[in-house]
């Protein structure tokens, strides 16, 4: 995805997160006041009682600090871990008496959808060995331990295969997204820039420039004469010829250069603080060495490129429209040759 893109996509899954950490919180808060009120009047359990009073606090403080949306992760954390610990201890207080553990389950799912593959995994294997520690220490301790063998072995399965699914469900997230912003970001044939990705790195380039007083070098370069080669050898051919093309340019410009596809058999190339001298030779280097290369299996081919500087406040699409101009006059020229885009003259003023 472009920057913007990823951003969107990082903005949506947090608020996601968010809106799912406030619903389980919601539950948490309406289970504890209920609870808390049975077993205080209902069953006059007041340590039980105590424990969903706990549970009700936990839930308001977590939605208060949650308003601050930096905090979702520490918060997500610390939400897991209170209700983690709180629930072992319920189970141990209430004697195991009912069925809270089963509440056990639900905290590797969420673990994952909030702390991510890597979080998720961690908290998710530290809690279930916790809650297998208790069961065999409950066991020792026999008869307090009132549930059956056959159920807590149950719910320990039910809470590995709970790790095992919702890890490999959050990986193939991660990775189809990985894979969307790869996608979003690059051109599928060659691997270098999109437009869109280039457009948003030159506009980067441009913007610091300004604040450093120095320019940014835009060069257009376009393949001649492609359709003969398409023509003649095919479009595979073609294809590498284009791949080839672009590792060729890839490999003569500087690493702090971008190099994208601009569409078709066309590339373009932006030179951070380079002057329109600086990008003329850049220029020259990039010709001959297309020029020099067979390609795609022994295809020699020429190209055209034009070059253009930005000027004082001048917006993306104009330094790109001037670097278009001075292309199409070296293709208007006769092709492989380098046109600098024309240069102003400052107006002299009258006397
Ligand atoms: N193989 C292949 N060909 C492509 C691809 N994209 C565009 N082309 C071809 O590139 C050719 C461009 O043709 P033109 O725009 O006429 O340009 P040209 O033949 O290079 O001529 P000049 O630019 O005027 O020198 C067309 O035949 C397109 O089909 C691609 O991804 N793969």
């Amino acid at each position: 995805m472009t920057d913007y893109a990823v951003g969107a996509a990082t903005e949506i899954r947090l608020a996601r997160q968010a809106s799912l950490l406030r619903a389980m919180l919601l539950l948490a808060a309406c289970y504890g006041f209920v609870t808390g009120l049975t077993n205080f009047f209902v069953f006059s359990r007041p340590l039980i009682a105590a424990i969903d009073g706990l549970v009700l606090a936990g839930a308001v403080l977590s939605w208060l600090l949650l308003r601050q949306a930096r905090l979702l992760w520490p918060v997500s954390l610390a939400v897991l871990t209170f209700y983690g610990l709180l629930l072992l201890f319920y189970f141990i207080a209430s004697e195991a008496r009912n069925y809270s553990l089963v509440w056990a389950a639900v905290l590797p799912p969420l673990a994952f959808f909030l702390l991510g593959s890597r979080g998720g995994t961690l908290f998710s294997a530290l809690f279930s060995l916790l809650v297998l520690a208790l069961f065999a220490m409950s066991y020792r301790q026999a008869p307090v331990m009132p549930l059956e063998l056959p159920a807590l072995l149950n719910l320990g399965a039910v809470l590995v295969a709970h790790c095992i699914i919702f890890r490999f469900s959050e990986r193939s997230r991660e990775l189809a997204y990985a894979e969307l912003a790869r996608l979003s970001q690059y051109d599928e044939l060659t691997g270098l820039l999109n437009r869109r990705q280039f457009d948003a790195e030159l506009r980067q380039h441009m913007a610091l420039a300004r604040r450093r007083g120095s320019s940014t070098a835009v060069l257009l370069v376009d393949l001649d004469h492609f359709k003969h080669i398409n023509d003649r050898h095919g479009h595979l051919v073609g294809d590498r010829v284009l791949v080839e093309a672009g590792q060729c340019i890839s490999a003569v410009v500087r690493a702090t250069d971008s190099v994208g596809r601009w569409g078709g058999e066309e590339f373009v190339i932006v030179c951070p603080d380079t002057e329109l001298s600086g990008a003329s030779q850049v220029a020259e280097k990039v010709r001959r060495s297309l020029e020099r290369s067979p390609l795609g299996d022994g295809v020699q081919l020429s190209a055209s490129v034009g070059v253009a500087v930005d000027r004082s406040e001048e917006s993306v699409e104009s330094l790109l429209a001037r670097a278009d101009g001075a292309l199409y006059r070296a293709k208007e020229q006769g092709r492989n040759r380098v046109v600098l885009e024309e240069v102003m003259e400052t107006p002299v003023p009258a006397c």
